[in-house]
């Protein structure tokens, strides 16, 4: 009898397939991929520039369409569900964190944390709140507008806003890279942090081997399929990886 533990899975694809343009111009972005991203676990996504990364986050999270194939978050089975309805899903179960902080400048740390839960119209919890604002180190910049916070705390303020509303599933998109090393690695640290002890499911793109060394399940794309994977991955080995695919 099988004692291995039973994974629950938070996001997945199936036969996913992404074009872009038509005739000459058509790419093919997404080749038929199949993915499973287990509950509380820290997967990133790597691979050469143009292998499809962002297509497939931007698809797995309900942003983008697939050309064909099926998606689910979760139960919910994505592809053919209208707009309003990937929408709902979308503000229920997801968080974002993107390179561009995506901050609303007019407001402060505070108000740009708590947004996405006022527009739902759902209450903060002040309990959570607090732990992520003191895990976070904001405490005494909740009263900031972003322009009077480093690119650092911006982009703890972006995780705070992703982390408040408790989704099931945060995708990030080279979340480090506008950051200086110091404050890239506290990030990650962070992050990995969130899915050790709150047991948060994150997606992760990144270019940088270090960045995916955080994580604890590495798939390595190429010209829009999975083309291998890694755990528990280091730095040297993922490096390796991509240096054997010519990266
Ligand atoms: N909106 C679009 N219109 C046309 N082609 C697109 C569009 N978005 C992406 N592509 C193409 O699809 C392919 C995959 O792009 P994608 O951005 O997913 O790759 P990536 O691995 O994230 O690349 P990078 O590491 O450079 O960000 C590329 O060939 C790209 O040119």
């Amino acid at each position: 009898m099988s004692t291995s533990p039973t994974v629950t899975i938070a996001a997945s694809m199936r036969g996913g397939t992404k074009d872009y343009g038509s005739g000459d111009a058509a790419v093919r972005a997404l080749d038929g991929l199949d993915v499973d991203i287990a509950q509380s676990e820290f997967t990133a996504i790597m691979g050469p520039s143009g292998s499809g990364k962002s297509t497939l986050l931007h698809t797995l999270a309900g942003l983008d369409r697939l050309t064909a194939g099926e998606s689910w978050i979760g139960e919910t089975q994505i592809t053919g569900l209208s707009e309003d309805k990937i929408t709902q899903v979308r503000r229920d179960k997801i968080g974002f964190v993107f390179q561009a902080f995506n901050l609303i400048p007019s407001l402060s740390a505070r108000e740009n944390i708590t947004l996405p839960l006022d527009i739902a119209g759902r209450d903060v919890d002040p309990q959570w709140f607090e732990e992520i604002i003191a895990i976070l180190g904001l405490g005494d910049r909740l009263t900031h507008l972003p322009a009077e916070l480093s690119g650092g705390q911006q982009q703890r303020v972006a995780v705070a806003r992703a982390l408040v509303a408790r989704p099931e599933l945060i995708f990030a998109d080279e979340p480090s890279g506008n950051l200086d090393s110091r404050s890239g690695a506290e990030l990650l640290g962070f992050m990995r942090r969130a899915v050790k002890e709150f047991g948060q499911t994150i997606v992760m793109v990144t270019h940088d081997p270090t960045a995916a060394s955080y994580s604890d399940r590495v798939l390595f794309l190429a010209d829009g399929r999975i083309v291998d994977e890694m755990r528990e991955p280091t730095a040297d080995r993922v490096l390796d990886r991509m240096k054997q695919m010519g990266h």
